[in-house]
């Protein structure tokens, strides 16, 4: 479904995606995780057509650069930061309906679900709402449409825990039928609902994880992390899985469970910044 083949992005001097290639399937739902400035908002936004780039980027065999329009068409995407619209609330949803070829009732349902009552703010100007409220009006917008790809930045940054919970079961009610991409410092969060992990760091595909079948989650991973230099915090982490490291502290051997597989790696992507190579190999029966 989506297809990156060798792309790299600099802006001005500084490369920022670094030679990613990357295929998405069908129905695949990907934690893209990763620290701050690692490159994930650069790719998605690349995905969407909006920025010029080296190398090759389709999305169902559309160059999303040249044919903006048809990718978008098929999109539910919630930014990271919100646009600063004046537009009235109640004229930014008829708006987002009618281009999306949905019905504005069907916003209102889901922005009533993570609550947030339409009908009390609707002649108020969207850049005047509060960082939650405008959260959640895009993710209704989004969400309020059959879109086939979901790509989600960030999406529950701002939420409070009781509209997190209810985005999330909102999610897993499309799991059969949609394509997701979710970027997120929280592995923890998302670990329910993806089946692959892909970590960044300095605009490279660090780690690539599709998630464990049910064989799988029966078997021992061999796992090696490369750091960038060592850390008390990470070691401490690590010995506490029962790692053991080499003489220069930066290179940390252990054996997982495949049941543990996305636990571990959420505990790891706490340390992003440090992991420059992380494998895990499954260890033959
Ligand atoms: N429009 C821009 N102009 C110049 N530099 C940019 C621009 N957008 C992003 N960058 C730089 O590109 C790098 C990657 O940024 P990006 O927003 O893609 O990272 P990220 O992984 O999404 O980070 P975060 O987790 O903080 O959102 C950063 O160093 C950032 O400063």
């Amino acid at each position: 479904m989506i297809r990156l083949q060798n792309v790299r992005k600099t802006f001005r001097s500084a490369r920022v995606l670094d030679g990613i290639s990357l295929e998405v399937g069908l129905g695949e739902r990907i934690a893209l995780i990763g620290s701050n400035g690692a490159g994930k908002t650069t790719l998605i936004r690349c995905l969407l057509g909006e920025y010029v780039h080296d190398g090759e980027i389709s999305v169902d065999g559309v160059n999303p650069r040249r044919e903006r329009a048809t990718v978008l068409a098929n999109v539910g995407f919630v930014p990271q930061l919100p646009p600063p619209l004046k537009m009235p609330v109640g004229q930014l949803i008829d708006f987002a309906a009618g281009l999306c070829g949905t019905e504005p009732a069907r916003i209102d349902d889901i922005a009533r679900r993570l609550g947030l009552e339409i009908d009390a703010i609707r002649s108020r100007q969207f850049v005047r709402l509060s960082g939650g409220m405008k959260q959640k009006l895009l993710i209704a917008i989004a969400l309020g449409r059959d879109a086939r790809l979901l790509i989600m930045d960030e999406p529950a940054a701002n939420l409070d825990p009781e509209a997190r919970k209810i985005f999330f079961d909102l999610l897993a009610e499309r799991v059969q039928n949609a394509t997701m991409l979710i970027s997120s410092h929280r592995l923890d969060e998302v670990s329910a609902l993806v089946n692959r992990v892909i970590e960044m760091d300095t605009g490279r595909i660090v780690l690539d994880d599709k998630v464990a079948d049910m064989g799988t989650l029966h078997s021992r991973l061999d796992c090696r992390i490369v750091l960038k230099q060592p850390d008390p915090a990470i070691a401490k982490a690590l010995q506490g899985w029962k790692f053991a490291f080499d003489a220069e502290d930066t290179t940390w051997t252990g054996e997982i469970a495949g049941a543990d597989r996305l636990r571990f790696l959420g505990v790891v992507s706490r340390y992003t910044g440090l992991v420059t190579k992380l494998d895990m190999t499954e260890r033959p029966h």
